[in-house]
């Protein structure tokens, strides 16, 4: 039979506009309620170090919803010690940098090994879901499974760049590493989910790969929202990717 694919809402962006005028409106928790009742799995919500869109008393209000909640964050001290204390179902380890103006790559987990182990190891202790966000590649998929994380999210930002450039010989070979990434994962016996600048169409796509239990899809969804509403965008997504799983099943 095949698995259903779960959809994460990343509700950041709708907390960068609130803080464009530094007050309460709009709040990134109402919009997270709203993805519930449109048929998100689950809430992502990512507590950068400088605190540019969600802050700490989001991460406190969401873990209150009835969805479970996934927090990206950096693999600091303070992060690991805040994941700790407010336990979210699911951490994603992201990499971090102050002067980038969104997530431009996947963790180092080869050269940060040493640094990642303990965090890793602090969150499985506390019983919090650890993924960490990678690159889809051989290498670093084995060492993510060597350092005990149960669960990659794969980058899919340079696919999605090239699709949309109209790159096609770059976007064809930047998804066959996403699918070669998919099925060694799962032979490493991690749960592999995508993100990273997923629209309707890649979300459709990427559905197809029978291994990628979930998608985490954030900016795309919040700009449709502006349009259509955003319990509408998320319903459109959910669309897609049932039909990019339907046709899996009937390959099958
Ligand atoms: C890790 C990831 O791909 C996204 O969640 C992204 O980090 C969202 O936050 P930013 O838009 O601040 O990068
Ligand atoms: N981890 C990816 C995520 O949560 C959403 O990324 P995006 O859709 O906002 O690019």
């Amino acid at each position: 039979m095949t698995r259903p694919i779960r959809l994460g809402v990343n509700i950041d962006h709708v907390a960068t506009i609130r803080n464009a005028r530094g007050g309460s409106l709009p709040d990134p928790v109402r919009a997270a309620a709203l993805a519930i009742q449109a048929g998100a799995d689950s809430i992502t919500a990512h507590l950068r170090e400088d605190r540019r869109h969600i802050r700490d008393d989001d991460i406190e209000r969401l873990r209150a919803l009835s969805a479970p909640l996934n927090l990206e964050m950096a693999a600091t001290p303070e992060m690991v010690a805040l994941a700790v204390r407010l336990k979210p179902h699911a951490c994603c380890l992201v990499p971090e940098r102050r002067e980038e103006r969104t997530t431009e790559g996947g963790l180092d987990v080869i050269g940060q090994r040493n640094s990642l182990a303990p965090a890793i190891a602090a969150l499985n202790k506390a019983g919090i879901r650890v993924s960490l966000f990678v690159e889809p590649s051989p290498d670093v998929l084995r060492v993510s499974s060597e350092l005990g994380a149960p669960v990659v999210e794969l980058h899919t930002g340079t696919w999605c760049e090239a699709v949309v450039a109209g790159h096609t010989a770059q976007a064809a070979a930047e998804f066959e590493r996403i699918k070669s990434a998919s099925l060694l994962g799962a032979e490493l016996s991690l749960e592999i989910h995508a993100g990273h600048g997923l629209d309707y169409a890649t979300a459709e796509t990427i559905s197809e790969l029978p291994d990628i239990a979930e998608l985490n899809i954030g900016h795309y969804l919040i700009g449709e929202g502006i349009f259509v509403g955003l319990g509408n965008s998320i319903a459109r997504m959910r669309s897609a990717m049932n039909a990019g799983r339907a046709r899996l099943g009937s390959a099958a």
